[in-house]
């Protein structure tokens, strides 16, 4: 590309361009045939917006709060594994990315740098971002690890009881990373052929046997807050609720997992009907534009987060792409709200958006 990125898209070529293919696909790539990898984003296309004119849009403040942590935007950086593959210094420079941002960034547990060693990179707040093991132990370790760093709360994925078949990633024989926050714990070596390494050493490591009850468990190892991340069903995100958990990542972890599950965007209001304002519900999956996030904020999230895109940036320019696509992603909400005649978040409403089920229902 010869001129400057100006989008996620842009920044998606960049990094196409400066990775391996292995590190690429790793990124950017999904379950088995990629359906719900593509229908994520192809979801928010069918959304439109309906804008309001006459709105006083000379001030606007794109600034919210989650768990009672003020953010300048709606936006956190969803918790990735591996950033040391796109950039030397990998999650150190996501979480200087995010704190100039003035925003939150999700730790994965597989990061290639340390819980502490994010912890001391910049001042920010943090969470942190939790599969359970089988050794709980380990778990509950790693936990008060998390804590004692002052991370602020503890996301569950509940979405990979096994890892998904990622092809591309068997296709190039895709090496193990570094699993920094494991080192001296638990045994990292993996006795299989590169491609399958890491769907190997989550069936080893990862408990296929969490349940409802286990929640109970989390809550007695921790006193931060906790969100479930993987909740697609009003099934699941009512029990959530009475499992007591304090907020719901609507989430298919990017169409890595279970192929044809459906996209965030179509399920999300769902799960706010049953959520019933009870805790908060965020949402990730398919956010490439500042347009996609306005969306979700008016079917009922709290906030998006941002996986891809922000790997993306950092993968084509290091730190400074990462801030660029955060960046981006707040300037493109900042003008979708002053053209839809929202000058603050509680100004986006449901009556801002029509979907397709919007326009069925008005043709009965
Ligand atoms: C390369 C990569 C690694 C990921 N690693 C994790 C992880 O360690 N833990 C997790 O809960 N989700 C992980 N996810 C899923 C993200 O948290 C998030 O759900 C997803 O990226 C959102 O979709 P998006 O990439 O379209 O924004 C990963 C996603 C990608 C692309
Ligand atoms: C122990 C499970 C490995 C998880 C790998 C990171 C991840 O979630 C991904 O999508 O990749």
């Amino acid at each position: 590309m010869s001129s400057e990125p100006v989008n996620v898209n842009d920044f998606k070529e960049l990094a196409r361009s400066a990775l391996p293919k292995m590190y690429y696909d790793f990124y950017a790539g999904g379950a088995e045939d990629e359906h719900t990898l593509r229908e994520n984003i192809r979801a928010f296309h069918s959304i439109t917006i309906r804008p309001r004119v006459l709105v006083d849009v000379s001030q606007i403040d794109m600034s919210t709060t989650i768990l009672g942590h003020r953010i300048s935007a709606p936006i956190l950086v969803a918790p990735t594994s591996a950033h040391m593959l796109a950039f030397h210094e990998g999650e150190l420079a996501t979480a200087r990315a995010a704190a100039a941002a003035q925003t939150i960034m999700v730790l994965s547990y597989s990061s290639t740098r340390s819980i502490e060693e994010v912890a001391s990179s910049c001042d920010a707040v943090r969470f942190f971002q939790l599969y359970v093991f089988k050794r709980r132990d380990i778990t509950a370790l790693i936990v008060q690890r998390a804590e004692r760093c002052g991370y602020k709360a503890i996301v569950v994925t509940v979405d990979t009881p096994w890892l998904g078949r990622r092809e591309a990633d068997m296709k190039n024989k895709m090496v193990a990373y570094p699993k920094k926050n494991l080192e001296g714990l638990m045994s990292v070596e993996i006795n299989s052929e590169p491609g399958v390494q890491l769907r190997t050493f989550a069936k080893a490591t990862v408990d296929a046997s969490l349940s409802w009850k286990d929640i109970e468990w989390l809550r007695s190892i921790t006193s931060l807050p906790i969100l479930l991340k993987g909740i697609l069903t009003r099934e699941d995100a009512t029990k959530a609720v009475e499992a007591g958990v304090d907020g719901i990542l609507v989430s298919n972890h990017g169409g890595r997992q279970l192929d044809f599950t459906p996209p965030t965007i179509l399920v999300l209001e769902e799960v706010v009907q049953a959520v019933k304002g009870k805790v908060p519900v965020l949402l990730d999956g398919g956010v490439r534009r500042g347009t996609d996030i306005f969306k979700a904020l008016a079917l009922g999230a709290q906030a998006v987060l941002t996986g891809r895109a922000v790997l993306f940036g950092l993968s084509a320019k290091g730190e400074e792409g990462a801030r660029t696509v955060l960046e981006m992603l707040k300037n493109e909400l900042e003008t979708t709200m002053a053209l839809s005649g929202c000058p603050s978040i509680r100004d986006i409403t449901r009556n801002h958006v029509r979907t397709q089920y919007d326009k069925l229902q008005a043709m009965l």
